[in-house]
C-alpha cells in the first residue's frame, strides 16, 4: 500500500518546503520508500536537496507533465534522481511555468498529474508532493492524485481567513475529481511558543477547525538551524541531530506513520 500525500497552502513561506524535506528524510530513515515531487516552478525543494542548477537537470516533473499532456510514453525512472538511501526526487524547474500554461486546454486537465502518480505507486511506500503557493491547476493536480493533504500553517499571522478557502478547495475537488482525499493535518510550522500571539491562533484554529479537520499534536518550532537546511543542502537529522527541529519532525514522521495508509 502506498500514501500520497500533498503539502498545500497557497500562503507562501509557510513550511511546505521545508517540511516535505524533512518528512520525507525521517520516513526513508524509518524504512519507507519515498518519492518528493517538487510541484512549484520556483524549485526550492530541488535546490534545497542540493541540485543547485534545476534548469541544467535533463528531465524534470515538467516533461512528466508534458508528456502526459500530449499522450506520449514516458520512459521507466524520467526525471528521477536518486538522492538517498530510500528516497527519490522528481525535480522541478522554470519549465514547469510554461507547462503550466499548457495544462488549460489539456483534456482532463486536473488529473494529467494522477495519471503518472498512480503508475509511481507501485514504487513507493510515501510519495510527498510540495506545492506551491497558489491554488491554481498545479496545486488542484496535486490534491486531485493525492490520498491526504498536511497543511502547515505559520503560526505568526491571522491564518483563519487562507485556511477557509484551502479547506473549500479540498472539498471541492473531493467531490468533484477525488473522493478518497482527506486531510492528513494542519501542521503549526515556525512556532514560537514564548509569544501569546502564537498561542492565541493555534487556540483559535483548534476551536474553528479542530473538531472536524485534525491537527497534528507536533508542533515545529521556529529555529534557526531549520532555516540554514536548504541553505546547506541537508535535511535537520543530519545538520542539527540533537536540535528542537529534529525532534519535532521526527515526532511529525511518527504521527504520519501511525496514521498508516
Ligand atoms: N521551523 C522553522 N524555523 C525557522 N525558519 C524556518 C522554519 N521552517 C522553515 N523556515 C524558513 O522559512 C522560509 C520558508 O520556508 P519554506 O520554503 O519551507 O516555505 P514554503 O511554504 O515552502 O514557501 P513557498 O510558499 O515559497 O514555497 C525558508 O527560508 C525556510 O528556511
Ligand atoms: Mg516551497
Amino acid at each position: 500500500m502506498s500514501k500520497v500525500i500533498a503539502v498545500a497552502n497557497q500562503k507562501g513561506g509557510v513550511g511546505k518546503t521545508t517540511s516535505v524535506m524533512n518528512l520525507g528524510a525521517g520516513l526513508a530513515s524509518a524504512g519507507k520508500k519515498v518519492l518528493l515531487v517538487d510541484l512549484d516552478p520556483q524549485a526550492s525543494l530541488t535546490l534545497s536537496l542540493g541540485y543547485r542548477e534545476p534548469d541544467k537537470l535533463e528531465a524534470s516533473v515538467a516533461d512528466i507533465i508534458s508528456r502526459v499532456v500530449n499522450d506520449e510514453d514516458i520512459p521507466e525512472g524520467l526525471g528521477i534522481i536518486h538522492v538517498s538511501d530510500n528516497m527519490d526526487l522528481l525535480p522541478s524547474n522554470i519549465q514547469l511555468s510554461a507547462v503550466e500554461v499548457s495544462m488549460v486546454n489539456a483534456m482532463s486537465r486536473e488529473l494529467v498529474l494522477r495519471y503518472y502518480i498512480e503508475q509511481a505507486r507501485e514504487k513507493y511506500d510515501f510519495i510527498l508532493i510540495d506545492c506551491m503557493p497558489s491554488l491554481g491547476i498545479l496545486t488542484v493536480n496535486a490534491l486531485a492524485s493525492a490520498d491526504s493533504v498536511l497543511v502547515p500553517v505559520q503560526a505568526a499571522y491571522l491564518p483563519v481567513k487562507g485556511l477557509q478557502q484551502l479547506i473549500k478547495t479540498i472539498y471541492t475537488v473531493k467531490r468533484r475529481l477525488n473522493s478518497r482525499l482527506s486531510i492528513e493535518g494542519i501542521l503549526f510550522t515556525m512556532v514560537d511558543r514564548r509569544t501569546l500571539y502564537a498561542k492565541e491562533i493555534i487556540e483559535e484554529v483548534n476551536e474553528a477547525y479542530g473538531k472536524s479537520i485534525p491537527v497534528f499534536s507536533t508542533e515545529i518550532p521556529i529555529s534557526v538551524r531549520a532555516s540554514e537546511t536548504s541553505m546547506v543542502a541537508k535535511n535537520i537529522y543530519d545538520y542539527d541531530p540533537k536540535g528542537k527541529a529534529a525532534s519535532a519532525y521526527s515526532a511529525l514522521t511518527q504521527e504520519v506513520l501511525k496514521h498508516g495508509c
